[in-house]
């Protein structure tokens, strides 16, 4: 083997970044070679995570721009939005490579941006440069780029579930409803009152309903898709569970169509695209079928009644949905096999 490719990971202790250093451990062509904290930077990883023990025993390092750029060819960004509008550039101009997981740069508009994030944009130049990651969709853009914006969790399992429908026009745009849920590892390591398991557990709650910071990135995509304006209806719950995202779409259908036609027409688009399973006709898939892995699974019910489509997907929100994707990404920016390391089963049950 070539020496490895030397990875820093920027807030590996968050969700995200723990689970880069899960699934890098399996990468062929990848050494970790810093884990970084803004909090906790000279004690053993170990200490916060002692599932790591025997695995990944080193100290955190700081946020120490020189000092990564000395131990590393990319750095990860696991990092809360607001964050990574300031680092990254730094970490490009020091001659890195870039995979930011965060929402700071998925969205063209700065002003966009600032609306739905609440956090001065980026500098446009660098919004301009960062590459939009959606594997299956815009992968092609993304060999040799220095610069990859990780996808949403809820974007991509709703992205990947209507892209086909929306470019071949199959649905009416104006017609999209997309209810969304997600297990409470979505919103991160942070305490927070809403993740407390008293107010959790045993409950099931709608939260920023029209008001979602993923709401402007769907669109973004779909109007890419349609060639013309889309808005959506999108609302996001919180599941008493770890992991997983599930999205239930509604549209209306440009014609009827069978369950058959729309399997067929999805496994035709994806053909080839190793983590996208369609279910056959009848079929709907659940969260725990894909959970650990990096799959987005998706199911189909035409309904001749309603001339409606339901599309229900789900992926792992913090694979497929983070730090899958993101090595997914890695991988196709180095011309490598897309699936290099990300060859896991889901663990079930
Ligand atoms: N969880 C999920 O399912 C998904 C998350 N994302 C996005 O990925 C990013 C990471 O998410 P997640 O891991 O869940 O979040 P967490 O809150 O679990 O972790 C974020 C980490 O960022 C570090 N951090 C905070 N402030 C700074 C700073 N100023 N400089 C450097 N590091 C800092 C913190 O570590 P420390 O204090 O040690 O520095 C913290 O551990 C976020 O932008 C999130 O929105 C995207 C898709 C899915
Ligand atoms: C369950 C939960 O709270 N999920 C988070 C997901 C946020 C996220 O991943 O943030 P980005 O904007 O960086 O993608 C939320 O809904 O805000």
């Amino acid at each position: 083997m070539s020496n490895p490719l030397r990875a820093a990971i920027v807030g590996s202790t968050g969700y995200g970044g723990v689970e880069l250093i899960r699934l890098l451990q399996h990468h062929p062509q990848v050494e970790i070679t810093s884990v970084i904290s803004s909090s906790s930077a000279g004690t053993p990883i170990t200490e916060g995570f002692p599932h790591l023990h025997s695995i990944m025993t080193d100290n955190l390092d700081a946020v120490d721009i020189p000092l990564i750029q000395s131990k590393a060819d990319v750095v990860f960004l696991a990092t809360p939005s607001g964050v990574s509008v300031k680092l990254a550039p730094q970490f490009l101009d020091a001659g890195l490579k870039v995979i930011d997981l965060s929402g700071d740069y998925r969205l063209k508009s700065g002003e966009a941006y600032k609306t739905w994030y609440k956090h001065d944009p980026a500098e446009e130049r660098y919004l301009q440069q960062a590459v939009y990651g959606l594997a299956e969709i815009y992968g092609t853009q993304v060999k040799g780029q220095p610069f990859i914006s990780n996808p949403g969790c809820y974007p991509t399992a709703t992205l990947l579930a209507l892209w086909p429908a929306v470019e071949r026009g199959w649905i009416d745009p104006a017609s999209i409803i997309i209810d969304a849920k997600s297990g409470v590892s979505g919103a991160g390591r942070g305490q927070s009152l809403t993740v407390h398991y008293s107010e959790i557990n045993e409950n099931f709650r709608a939260y920023k309903v029209n008001k979602h910071q993923h709401i402007p990135e769907i669109e973004q995509v779909l109007s890419d898709a349609a060639g013309k304006p889309v808005n959506v209806t999108f609302t996001t719950h919180l599941v008493p569970m770890t992991r997983g995202i599930m999205t239930t779409i509604y549209g209306v259908q440009s014609e009827a169509r069978t369950d058959q036609d729309w399997v067929r027409a999805y496994e035709e688009y994806y053909a080839g695209k190793k983590f996208v399973r369609i279910r056959p006709a009848g079929q709907w898939p659940a969260t725990k079928e894909v959970t650990g892995s990096n799959y987005c699974d998706i199911g189909f019910a035409a309904d001749a009644r309603t001339g409606r489509i339901t599309i229900i997907s789900v992926i792992d929100n913090v694979v497929k949905g983070a730090a899958g994707q993101a090595i997914q990404n890695l991988n196709l920016m180095m011309g490598w096999d897309e699936a290099l390391g990300l060859h896991m089963a889901p663990v079930y049950p």
